[in-house]
């Protein structure tokens, strides 16, 4: 769908400010949910200067007076390439331009050497700005935003399927979520560009004349994501159009069904929960193994036992299953999980 397409608007265009389809279309979304940016908060931006971060700063500098928020931008130098600091440099100049607040960490090919270690060294950074921004003072908690889209939840999805994962996996790249992974402390992470494509955000790059700066590495073929990205999905496309958009809401549905399963878990483990830190273990045996195994691992999850692999798992929920005597097994973490006729216990050390 191209620029000025898109049925009723729910605010009126005016002359001297476009208000395109892709304005309302995110407009109404946030209507939808008004939790994921809240009106009146500050929201850090990390933008990489590709296409998806630009589209995004489009649509937020756009909305910014609508929802009354204050707009903070970041961006990394991961130092990979000789043409990095160039880009880091052109983007300051561009948003200085445009009265937009940048600020630009660089790092060296040293410590971002990998995906991995180039996306923890962005969170760590993009937490320590956060930090900053509300010592500072920032107006409400300050929301990190990237600008994930479907395209990269397909993709997600395609390589955690070939792996090997479960429900959490299938459902990964949420909306929201804590940016230091498995923490409640410090700010969330919103992700407002999940219903749109990779194609939507260059049209939305070309209808709202935004830059783009293209990073070397996303041609790089000896990274998963970009041979799923390159070679995969467009075969798929090809046999089955439309469906990465398809991957990326059943990708939201699996993690909504995460969320309901873990809230009915917490449901019942209250109801065979002692005064002490011990589970009944008799209606524990009456369960099917699958609930019983699901129990027990959230169980094990929420006092702070190390995840145990399938197999490790598959064999403690049997061995407190039906017919099996008292028994004990130590843990990874040093902690001691028994079991006798009437209750599952773990003890902590020290
Ligand atoms: N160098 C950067 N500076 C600022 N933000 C960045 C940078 N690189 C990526 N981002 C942010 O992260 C988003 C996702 O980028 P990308 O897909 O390259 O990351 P990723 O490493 O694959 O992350 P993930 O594995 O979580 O998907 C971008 O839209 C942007 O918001």
């Amino acid at each position: 769908m191209r620029a000025g397409s898109g049925g009723h608007s729910t605010r009126p265009m005016t002359a001297s400010e476009p208000w395109l389809h892709w304005h309302d279309r995110l407009h109404r979304q946030l209507l939808q949910t008004p939790t994921l940016l809240p009106q009146g908060t500050t929201l850090l931006l990390a933008l990489s200067g590709g296409q998806d971060s630009m589209a995004l700063l489009g649509l937020l500098r756009d909305l910014q007076k609508h929802h009354h928020w204050t707009l903070q931008l970041w961006h990394g130098d991961h130092g990979w390439h000789p043409g990095s600091a160039a880009v880091a440099d052109a983007l300051a100049q561009w948003c200085d331009q445009q009265a937009l607040p940048l600020r630009v960490s660089r790092s060296t090919a040293a410590i971002t050497g990998s995906e991995a270690a180039a996306r923890a060294w962005r969170y760590s950074e993009l937490s320590q700005t956060a930090q900053q921004l509300n010592e500072a003072g920032a107006a409400g908690a300050c929301t990190v935003l990237t600008a994930h889209t479907a395209s990269d939840r397909a993709e997600t999805l395609l390589m955690q399927l070939s792996r090997g994962t479960d429900l959490a996996g299938l459902g990964s790249l949420r909306q929201s979520r804590p940016l230091q992974a498995n923490s409640s402390h410090g700010p969330r992470l919103v992700r407002p560009l999940l219903d749109f494509t990779r194609d939507e955000t260059a049209a939305i790059c070309q209808d709202l004349h935004l830059p783009v700066w293209h990073d070397p590495s996303n041609s790089d073929l000896r990274i998963e994501r970009n041979r799923i990205r390159q070679e995969v999905l467009p075969v798929l496309e090809s046999l089955h159009a439309g469906c990465s958009r398809r991957m990326a809401w059943l990708s939201e549905r699996i993690s909504q069904v995460h969320d309901s399963q873990n809230a009915l878990v917490d449901l019942s483990l209250r109801g065979l929960q002692s005064a002490g830190n011990g589970l009944q273990r008799p209606p524990l045996q009456a369960l099917a193994a699958d609930p019983r195994r699901l129990l027990l691992q959230r169980w094990l999850q929420q006092q702070g036992v190390q995840p145990l692999n399938a197999r490790q798992l598959e064999e403690l929920s049997r061995a407190i299953g039906p017919q099996q005597p008292p028994g004990e097994r130590h843990l990874a973490g040093g902690q001691r999980f028994h079991w006798c006729r009437n209750w599952v216990q773990l003890d902590h050390r020290g």
